[in-house]
């Protein structure tokens, strides 16, 4: 019996593998047949994180550095692998704009050939028609258009407060206030608020374009100088839940820190023609004297207590606080293909690396032949933050790490410049 299962095992593995090789041929025949592939990268789309992360920042900068890539084991580290209509439409919007070649491009694709010709600025829209996030495609689209030869004019529709994403406002809290450091800017206008399950959110995006992109050192914390954020209800709820969720942040936020800093958490409830279906959440953020600005955002579900849902954000918050991190665990992935592309020395002082981290660094160095330091500067976390370090413990699992140390990224940058 044994034996047989042995056999059967290697018959369907030898089989896969050849399926696996012949369709690699047949995309790779296709994608020859029109396309000067001489040069082609291939990236690895199950390393580390292996998820739409390592596709964005792949097609970004395959965009910017005109390289035609295959991406192989797409999403490969998630339970449904392959393209999903979320970042199909992302990959379709930078297709657009650079007038790529894109070679299987259809849901469900766990290889891609992409081959870019030019960055064009100009009107674009693209629309994920679920609550794929938005911000997930100006992740991409943002850092290619800042190198077009004019202005463009996004119009993107999807989910804008969406889970395992930027949310809208952590964009314009916390992304953009940080962009200004690189020496960019876009414009956000924000039409109307989409959620999960419906989508329907839109978002209209200006982005000027820049010479090049400045270095920035982001590793002096200073003093913690406000706390804000934004806790909201859509829909039916009542704005009670806002309430409970900013309390409970504040609350928190007294523990661990004196009550002379400020704390403005704004409570909203969404205007109906501002919004599409029921959803509740929060952004806690801090701000400190040296300019660093971090943030933490959660989102309310069926059965979790408002409190959980304003705990759980200022938890992650503090968690990154406690490290004296100037920049929060997702920011960190976000800024490596900035910190690649910049003129000059960028140095980012971080928790614990996430794994979109390390993910981003490998594909910014395969792409850009750039190289990153990472250096470990302390295993000590602040005082404060051991006396609470069991509040604190869950934040680190979710933080992806659990080690207590603090890490310098940097590098030097390519000092990309847009093309004439
Ligand atoms: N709460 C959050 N606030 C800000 N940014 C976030 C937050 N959650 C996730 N991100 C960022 O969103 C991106 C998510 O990338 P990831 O590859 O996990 O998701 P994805 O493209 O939706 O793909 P997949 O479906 O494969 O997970 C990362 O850049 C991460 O830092």
């Amino acid at each position: 019996m044994g034996y047989f299962k042995v056999l059967l095992t290697r018959f369907i593995h030898s089989n896969r593998n050849n399926i696996f090789n012949r369709s690699r041929q047949k995309l790779t025949n296709m994608a020859e047949k029109n396309d000067s592939l001489s040069n082609i990268i291939t990236i690895d789309g199950s390393y580390l994180e292996g998820g739409g992360q390592i596709l964005r920042n792949s097609t970004a900068l395959s965009v910017l550095l005109e390289i035609p890539i295959r991406v192989e084991k797409i999403r490969a580290g998630r339970s449904q692998g392959g393209l999903r209509p979320q970042h199909l439409t992302g990959i379709q919007l930078l297709s657009q704009l650079s007038e790529a070649k894109l070679h299987n491009g259809n849901i469900g694709a766990t290889e891609i050939i992409f081959t870019p010709r030019t960055i064009k600025g100009g009107n674009y829209i693209a629309d994920t028609k679920t609550a794929g996030s938005v911000c997930l495609m100006m992740q991409t689209a943002i850092p290619c258009l800042l190198f077009a030869n004019n202005s463009s004019y996004l119009r993107l529709l999807g989910g804008t407060n969406a889970e395992f994403a930027p949310e809208i406002d952590y964009y314009s809290m916390v992304f953009q206030p940080i962009a200004r450091r690189f020496n960019f800017n876009f414009d956000i206008n924000l039409v109307r608020r989409g959620y999960y399950p419906k989508g329907g959110g839109e978002v209209r995006i200006t982005v000027n374009p820049i010479d090049q992109l400045t270095a920035v050192d982001l590793t002096e914390f200073g003093q913690i100088k406000r706390f804000f954020g934004r806790a909201f209800v859509a829909g039916t709820l009542s704005k009670r839940i806002a309430y409970e969720m900013a309390e409970a942040a504040e609350k928190l936020i007294h523990k661990q820190y004196s009550k002379d800093i400020p704390i403005e958490i704004q409570v909203v409830k969404e205007p109906d023609n501002m919004a599409i279906g029921t959803a509740t959440g929060i952004i806690v953020g801090a701000e400190t004297t040296t300019g660093c600005i971090l943030a933490s955002s959660a989102l309310g579900k069926r059965g979790v207590p408002a409190n959980d849902v304003g705990t759980q954000a200022t938890e992650d918050l503090l968690y990154d606080l406690s490290y004296q991190a100037c920049v929060d665990r997702h920011l960190q992935d976000q800024l490596i293909i900035l910190m690649a592309l910049a003129k000059g020395h960028s140095k980012i002082r971080c928790g614990p690396l996430s794994d979109h981290t390390k993910t981003a660094i490998f594909v910014a160095e395969l792409l850009t032949k750039v190289k990153f330091k990472v250096t470990e500067v302390s295993s000590l976390k602040t005082e404060h933050d051991q006396s609470n370090s069991t509040t604190l413990q869950a934040s680190a699992t979710s933080a992806s790490n659990t080690s207590n140390s603090t890490f310098i990224v940097e590098c030097e940058g390519l000092g990309y410049q847009r093309r004439s």
